[in-house]
């Protein structure tokens, strides 16, 4: 699964409620299977209306997406799922930690949804031992601040109890929609350094999505929603 392409989009067309004014109309989209890709557009673009599609959370009216490989609009919303967890390791604008879960309780949340990631990591000691090892390689190694709650971190802190969440079990896709939005300037592109270098080691495809250009030069490649939309801006 690793040598497909982390992405092909052909022809696809997307539109809230079925409506006949598609937000997305994307003739072609491609990405690369290790490659860490910026894509940007401004707030209300369709930014993160794509990644549900790419992920499977959403389903075009028309048109193809392969992810890894697969064809997401041909399986059952079922199988999406199954690919969803086994393979593509989501970072969220605001995190989407479980409040009253643990630190190390978070991180190994995608190993009870997925068989294949479980098995990933079995022979490095299991759920609990990798969660710690990434998130010791984050920085985080505390062992009062694991077992906390993760609502008593600091937002960085939380940023990295994320990006362990989304590395653990080796995802071939890892998918960032506008994760450093809360963070200064430094702290960001520290951040994404971080990110990029994960995504390297683990041999994943690295999706950031963001309104900021000045991200851009982090990345292999950069890539603005509007060159790929026809459908343009929505108002
Ligand atoms: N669940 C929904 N139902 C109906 N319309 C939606 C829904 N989610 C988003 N939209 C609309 O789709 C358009 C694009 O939203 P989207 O969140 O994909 O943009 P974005 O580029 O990610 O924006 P931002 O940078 O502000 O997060 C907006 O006009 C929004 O109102």
């Amino acid at each position: 699964m690793t040598d497909q392409p982390a992405i092909e989009i052909r022809d696809l067309r997307f539109a809230w409620d079925g409506g006949s004014t598609p937000l997305l109309d994307i003739p072609a989209f491609d990405m690369g299977a290790d490659e860490r890709l910026f894509l940007r557009g401004p707030s209300g673009s369709g930014k993160s209306t794509l990644l549900g599609l790419i992920a499977g959370v959403l389903e075009p009216q028309s048109g193809s997406i392969r992810v890894l490989g697969e064809d997401m609009s041909s399986l059952s919303g079922a199988k999406r799922d199954r690919m969803r967890a086994d393979h593509l390791g989501v970072i969220f604008q605001m995190f989407n930690l479980v409040p009253y879960l643990s630190v190390v309780q978070n991180v190994t949340l995608p190993c009870r949804f997925s068989q294949a990631r479980r098995a990933a990591i079995a022979a490095a000691g299991g759920p609990v031992e990798e969660a710690r090892r990434l998130l010791a390689r984050l920085g985080l190694t505390d062992e009062k601040l694991l077992a906390r709650p993760v609502t008593e971190l600091s937002v960085g802190q939380q940023q990295r109890v994320a990006v362990a969440r989304a590395l653990i079990g080796g995802p071939n896709l890892l998918i960032a929609d506008e994760p450093t939005s809360a963070l200064d300037a430094d702290a960001r592109d520290r951040f994404i350094e971080l990110l990029n270098e994960e995504a390297s080691q683990s041999g994943a495809a690295l999706l950031f999505v963001s309104h900021d250009g000045a991200l851009a030069s982090h990345f292999d490649r950069s890539v603005d929603l509007s060159e790929l939309n026809r459908a343009g801006v929505a108002a």
